[in-house]
């Protein structure tokens, strides 16, 4: 049977997790150029585990900035299988409160500026992302965060926005009211459809920090609030993270939403019209089908 290797993907304060066994930070390079930071790699319950700060260690890259693409490859490349995205974000449900967490299962997609698929010109795949995060993994997010004491919301759509400015008033009542979005940050997008498109069970932990700016008795959003609520919230997302590997074990299963087997059918491009350079690059990502 294949073997579990989780990955999390730490994003706004979370910039390192603790108790992995044979912790080491390893430098990985990629086709797509450097990810964000080198990778802490260890066990945990006897489960192999990878964590990457999205935005490295002290804060260094913008959301636009950040090199998604080189991340996945990388997490896929140390033989991850599933991926668990941890991201701070302002809410648009009042019921959705800052320190609450959302297993976000639905993504509105308003970046604009950030590379987004692995594939193009000698390699067309298109993938399906129709449901674009795994729920197998959402349960055992799920069940870790409710084990770990947080009050946790099962479902909810992330508005991912290109940023790094935060909404204006008019955006934020839209994406609520008119779009039906639950919670917004600026970095799901394009990390979920890369996820999918290297065959990664993805999910994603957004950790409400704020009310972004539609709430009549909250006022805009504020950076300084933001940080004071992010501190508790790491530590949360810290407990959440240390129960997956007992959660999910070591023994993996093929994923029964076929998360990792998305590209049986994706890949257009006839193999003898097919960039070798392009395919090369694929090596990680695609290389079972190619
Ligand atoms: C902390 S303010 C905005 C910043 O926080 C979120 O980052 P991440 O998703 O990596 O936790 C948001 O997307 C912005 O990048
Ligand atoms: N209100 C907000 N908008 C976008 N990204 C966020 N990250 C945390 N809060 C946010």
């Amino acid at each position: 049977m294949a073997q579990t290797k989780i990955g999390v993907i730490g994003g706004s304060g979370l910039y390192e997790i603790e108790g992995l066994q044979d912790a080491v930070w390893v430098k990985v390079e990629t086709p797509w150029g450097a990810p964000s930071d080198e990778v802490l790699t260890g066990r945990l319950d006897g489960v192999e585990m990878v964590f990457l700060p999205r935005h490295g260690r002290g804060h260094v890259h913008s959301p636009t900035e950040v090199p998604y693409r080189a991340n996945i490859d990388a997490l896929k490349r140390l033989g991850v299988t599933d991926v668990v995205s941890v991201s701070a974000c302002g809410s648009f449900r009042e019921e959705m409160a800052p320190g609450d967490f959302v297993i976000v299962d639905q993504f509105i997609d308003r970046t604009f500026a950030r590379e987004k698929s692995f594939f193009g010109t000698g390699c067309v795949a298109h993938v399906s992302v129709a449901h674009p995060t795994c729920p197998r993994l959402g349960d055992a997010c799920e069940t870790a965060a409710r084990e770990a004491g947080i009050n946790v919301h099962r479902g909810g759509t992330y508005l991912a926005m290109e940023g790094p400015q935060f909404s204006t008033l008019a955006e934020s009542r839209m994406y609520r009211e008119a779009w039906g979005a639950d919670v917004i940050g600026m970095t799901n997008m394009p990390e979920a459809k890369l996820a999918r498109e290297a065959e990664l069970c993805y999910a994603s932990v957004a950790m409400v920090t704020d009310y972004d700016s539609w709430h009549p008795h909250h006022g805009e959003v504020d950076i300084s609030d933001i940080i004071a609520i992010l501190m508790g919230n790491a530590d949360k997302g810290r407990a959440m993270v240390s129960r997956l590997p007992a959660l999910l074990g070591a023994d993996r299963a093929p994923c029964p939403h076929g998360c990792d087997r998305a590209l049986d059918h994706a890949i257009l491009t006839a193999p003898e019209r097919r960039d070798p350079d392009l395919v090369a690059k694929l090596d990680a990502v695609a290389g079972r089908v190619l």
